[in-house]
């Protein structure tokens, strides 16, 4: 283990260069359906705004009025109508909630189901290049922020605005001269708006992403966490995880000065220009040119617009968070899902380009040709340049029916090339088959079930034993469980609590290494695969298991066309022929006994006999 643990790798995206306007309007697909929830819940936020500006005309006329006169039947009067109007104010609020509450959950679980699909369906390229927490933090926090905005910033820059707007109208028809004096803020306050807009949006990115940053740091510690410990390594992550989680404490504080600095304007301002309007109606009531009922109106109204523009600064912050929000998610649902060139392929009816040209067409195979790899060359896109391809120009042949042992030196790219099959990468020129017919030719779904896949790694979900096995045919009947069980020599399942209905924990942390990989290779094999592909399926076995798992497989085999990626001379034997993969291609072939005889690299490899710089012994 390294002494510092690497940062996360996602691509961080450059600030947007457009408004945060633009980013939030791609919401509209998904706000449209609610459209009218959205509406009636701002009608009804308007409307309790609007009454609650009434209030200062009804304190008008009580001074100017009842008060002025001595009428207290006018004054009940008129107070009777101020309570209806506080009441009305509350419960138009409180049915503005009830409005959008629903709405706006089904809102985010649209979306979140959105994204989960799109993380479904985007290559595992995609996945190599996304730290996890990244996506994590999306699919949480990011739908968080946005169903807020939505809730809350959006109905309310609508409506505070209307209310500043009719606000200052009633205050320029009750006294002119004092609106001009307390309106003229606004201009250096919109300036000042668009300078922290810019600034805002930029730290609000860098938050949310270092937020994801954050994430993945505490999922593989959570994940490792025996790692860790064993390693002595839970204080270095415990710094690394500070060392984060502080860069985000001063991204935070710098958003919270950027709003403080915002809002002591925004604060500041007007009631300057209040107190300055207050002693100019003072010095107006005095010479007799407005009524103290008036400046008494004027006043209330101008504080009643103090939330609208208060809470300018705070909308507006939230809503960039938004906008970020946003762009974080389309960003993940922009990208281009593998099997995008399918459907666009399905859709014209057109073979790809390279299989079209290729001269071999699919038809003119023989129709039980097994698999057959062809000029294959393949790198990852993340590969240092200048580096060789990890394949350049692989030719390989199993036959219908064959086991093909694969082997070759650590980092060769044995798990690369089994990888190739199911199309979890593409490869960059070359050309792959079975049966004769171009896996790029056959839809994804289809190749998956044809292609079933054991890895080096057994993961296993957090769900029964049952499931963990059935996801590699979900509609196998329940004979095909317990053979493909009985294969994999995990009887043991039969023992756990609830047998196979038992909960296997968080990545099947409560199984043992070798547990869960027998569970992995029934998955495999639970479907009867037409081409199976075992990546060192018995690595984590014991001799005695290993060898009862050889004898079951070995019937499983029989019946299928296999690639098993092989490290131990035991595993190797379980197969017809070995290829030998060296250098990006296949340097030999052929059955144990005679490579031993004939390839003096596999002789190294299979006695363990290496070059001291790794290499093998020519
Ligand atoms: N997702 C990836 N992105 C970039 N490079 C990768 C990726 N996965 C593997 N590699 C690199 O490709 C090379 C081949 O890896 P691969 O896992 O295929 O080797 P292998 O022969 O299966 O090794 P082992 O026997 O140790 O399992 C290695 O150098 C590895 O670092």
């Amino acid at each position: 283990m390294s002494t510092q643990p690497q940062a996360p790798s996602t691509p961080r995206q450059p600030p947007p260069q457009h408004s945060a306007i633009r980013s939030l309007l791609r919401l509209w697909p998904y706000v449209r359906q609610i459209r009218w929830f959205l509406f009636g819940s701002t009608v009804a936020a308007l409307l309790a705004s609007l009454s609650a500006l009434v209030i200062p005309l009804v304190l008008k006329s009580i001074v100017d009025g009842p008060v002025a006169h001595r009428d207290t039947a006018g004054l009940w009067q008129q107070g009777v109508l101020l309570l209806v109007l506080g009441l009305l104010e509350a419960g138009l609020f409180g049915m503005r909630r009830l409005l959008v509450a629903r709405p706006l959950a089904s809102v985010e679980r649209r979306m979140r189901a959105d994204l989960y699909a799109r993380l479904q369906r985007l290559p595992v390229s995609f996945h190599d290049r996304w730290a996890s927490g990244q996506l994590l933090s999306r699919a949480t926090s990011d739908m968080y922020t946005i169903r807020l905005f939505l809730a809350f910033p959006l109905i309310f820059l609508i409506v505070n605005s209307m209310v500043f707007l009719t606000g200052i109208g009633i205050m320029f028809s009750l006294d002119w001269q004092l609106a001009l004096i307390t309106v003229l803020p606004a201009v250096p306050l919109i300036v000042l708006c668009s300078w922290f807009e810019r600034r805002y949006s930029a730290a609000s990115r860098l938050s949310q992403d270092q937020n994801g940053d954050l994430a993945t740091v505490l999922e593989e510690s959570v994940l490792g966490i025996r790692i860790l410990k064993s390693f002595g390594r839970h204080r270095t992550m415990a710094a690394r995880y500070r060392a984060q989680a502080e860069l985000l404490r001063e991204t935070e504080l710098k958003k919270a000065r950027l709003l403080a600095d915002l809002w002591a304007v925004i604060v500041g301002l007007p009631e300057l220009a209040l107190g300055v309007s207050l002693a100019v109606g003072v010095v107006q009531v005095a010479h007799g040119s407005t009524t103290a009922g008036t400046l008494v109106g004027f006043l209330s109204t101008a504080l009643s617009l103090r939330w609208p523009v208060e809470s300018l600064g705070w909308l507006l912050a939230y809503s960039n968070e938004a906008a970020t929000a946003t762009d974080r998610f389309f960003e993940v649902l922009d990208a281009r899902p593998a099997d995008a060139e399918d459907e666009a392929r399905a859709a014209s009816g057109t073979p790809t380009t390279e299989a079209a040209t290729s001269g071999t067409a699919s038809t003119e195979q023989p129709a039980r040709d097994g698999i057959r790899l062809t000029g294959v060359r393949f790198r990852y896109p993340d590969a240092p340049a200048g580096s060789p391809d990890l394949l350049s120009g692989l030719d390989l042949h199993i036959r219908s029916g064959e086991t093909m042992a694969l082997v070759g030196l650590t980092g060769s790219g044995k798990t690369t090339l089994t990888a190739l099959l199911p199309r979890l990468y593409e490869i960059d020129s070359g050309r792959i088959t079975l049966d004769g017919q171009d896996i790029r030719e056959i839809p994804r779904a289809r190749l998956r079930e044809l292609v079933s896949m054991a890895f080096e790694e057994p993961t296993l979900f957090s769900a029964s034993v049952s499931e963990n096995v059935l996801m590699g045919a979900p509609d196998a009947p329940a004979e095909a469980l317990d053979r493909a069980l009985d294969v994999a020599q995990a009887q043991f399942v039969r023992t756990l609590p609830e047998g196979v209905d038992t909960q296997v924990g968080e990545q099947g942390l409560s199984l043992s290494g070798g547990q869960r990989q027998r569970l992995a290779l029934a998955r495999a094999v639970v479907g009867a695969p037409e081409f199976l592909v075992l990546d060192d399926p018995l690595s984590a076995l014991d001799v005695h298991t290993e060898a009862l798992v050889e004898q079951a497989l070995r019937q499983v085999l029989s019946d299928t066309t296999a690639l098993v990626v092989a490290h131990r001379p035991s595993t190797v034997l379980l197969a017809d022929r070995v290829a030998l993969l060296a250098d990006g291609r296949i340097t030999a072939v052929g059955t144990h006994h005679e490579l031993l005889e004939s390839s003096p690299d596999y002789r190294e490899l299979m006695s363990g006999e290496r070059a001291e710089d790794g290499s093998l012994v020519r």
